[in-house]
């Protein structure tokens, strides 16, 4: 048997149960054979992938706070630290009641190449909870967010391991987690990002993961011979990324005619009207059907199939697998050429394969969505220089990181002789950063 396909039997055999996590790993060690294989006897004596799929460490641990009605409520929390080879961990929390220990393994493997990618110094971790913060009062996140705290602190710091948010934690929640740890240290330093404005958060951050998956697409389409301007674009999700998406989607002359939520999409052949949905879901933290309130010749439908809805450009940036091959297949026969990933992992893998069979244009999360930890890594170089970068230089740091993370993916793509297979490309281009760093620490 191959080196990789006995690592990826492993790897399912010795993590039961954690089924994206089997996913993750064995999407990324599939493109790694023409590597492998260059140097398989290295590799297999250095056990680089056994390294490579073994968190550094798991914390697990409990979390008891007290609702609004004087209930105590015991949620499981999680940090998954899973490789330092080229700096701090480095990734986000996610507070949504499907988090288990899988999906924040597979989150935290991603992030090591996604990290690798943009070519600063941060290693790859995530974490969470399954705490639900949908319908819960401002008072019940805070306390929960204080009790996460009450463990996580003793396991993170500026140069060891430094947070930040994903799905169901943004500024509302990393501020409360930042004001528990500076209670509980008294240290003021950078040791989460996606902070406020004016307690060390950097400008762009918020727009950044949206922002960024604009940048690198445009870029990728620019290589092909066109661009944003004119095309119709769906947009899944309506959080962080998928509004920051939209945004400057609209402003490159893009058309986003559809956005959705966990209960069902909004379809508004006129362009969608991102004022109304930043209200809707910044402000009242409401439903995407509200939207109708405001726009009634707009339509609502009630559960998924957003990819029905013809467009040149899909965007999926709600959560994992939410892109099945059915939807691929339907995207494909009404005109979609390209799909770039603005969630991680929202692509199932026979959709991958049908994508990549069939020529559609495909950016892999790993490198379309790295923009968001890349502003976040920005936030850490000015919270360790105590400054402030203006909104145009950190926007151009991050434009020029996301056009630099293309040219790697596809040179990397061509150098395999796999020319515009941009998941083999990020994939091998990350790994090679990261083996190699792995290699010159020695066993660790
Ligand atoms: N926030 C960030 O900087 C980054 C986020 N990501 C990824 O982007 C994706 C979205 O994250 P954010 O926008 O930050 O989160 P968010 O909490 O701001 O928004 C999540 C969106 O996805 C929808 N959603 C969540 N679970 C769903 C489900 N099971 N079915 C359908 N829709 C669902 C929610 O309704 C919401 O519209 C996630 O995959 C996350 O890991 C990736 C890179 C950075
Ligand atoms: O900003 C960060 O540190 C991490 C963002 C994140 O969680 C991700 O890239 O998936």
């Amino acid at each position: 048997m191959s080196y990789v396909d006995e690592m990826i039997t492993r790897t399912i055999e010795k993590n039961p149960g954690e089924p994206e996590f089997h996913q993750a790993v064995r999407e990324v060690l599939d493109s790694l054979r023409p590597v492998i294989e260059r140097d398989e006897e290295k590799y297999r004596r250095d056990a680089i992938l056994e390294r490579l799929t073994e968190p550094d460490r798991v914390i697990s641990f409990r979390v008891p706070w007290i609702d609004d009605k004087g209930q105590v409520q015991v949620n499981r929390g999680y940090r998954v630290q899973f490789s330092s080879a080229i700096g701090p961990y480095k990734g986000g929390l996610r507070f949504h009641p499907s988090v288990n220990q899988g999906i924040v393994k597979f989150l935290g493997f991603e992030q090591i190449f996604k990290n690798a990618l943009t070519g600063l110094p941060i290693g790859g971790g995530k974490g969470g909870a399954d705490f639900d913060p949908k319908g819960k009062s401002d008072r019940e996140v805070m306390a929960f967010c204080q009790s996460f705290m009450n463990e996580l602190y003793r396991h993170i710091g500026a140069n060891i391991d430094v947070p930040a948010g994903d799905i169901g934690v943004g500024g509302r929640e990393v501020g409360y987690l930042y004001g528990q740890y500076k209670r509980l240290t008294g240290l003021y330093e950078g040791v989460l990002t996606g902070k406020g404005l004016t307690f060390g958060g950097s400008l762009v951050r918020k727009e950044s993961t949206g922002y960024g998956l604009i940048y690198i697409t445009e870029e990728m389409l620019r290589n092909h011979d066109t661009t944003m301007s004119g095309k119709t674009i769906v947009v899944s999700g309506s959080g962080n990324v998928a509004t920051y998406a939209t945004e400057r989607a609209q402003q490159f002359g893009a058309k986003v005619v559809a956005m959705s939520d966990s209960n069902g999409y909004i379809y508004d052949p006129k362009g969608i009207r991102l004022d109304v949905v930043k209200k809707i879901k910044e402000v009242r933290r409401g439903r995407i059907k509200e939207y109708l309130d405001e726009i009634p010749t707009a339509q609502y439908v009630e559960g998924k199939g957003i990819w029905n809805i013809p467009c040149d450009i899909a965007l999926p940036c709600a959560t994992q697998n939410e892109l099945t091959l059915e939807d691929v297949k339907t995207l494909k026969a009404n005109g979609c050429f390209a799909i770039c990933e603005g969630a991680n992992m929202p692509t199932t893998q026979d959709a991958t394969d049908f994508i990549l069979e069939n020529e559609i244009l495909f950016l892999p999360g790993k490198a379309s969505n790295a923009g968001g930890v890349t502003t976040s890594a920005l936030e850490m170089t000015q919270n360790s220089e105590r400054v402030y970068w203006s909104f145009e230089k950190t926007d151009s740091r991050l434009k020029e990181i996301m056009v630099n993370i293309y040219a790697q993916i596809s040179s990397a793509a061509k150098e395999y002789g796999v020319e515009g297979n941009y998941v083999i490309g990020a994939n091998i281009a990350a790994f090679k950063k990261v083996a190699d760093a792995m290699h010159s620490q020695g066993i660790v």
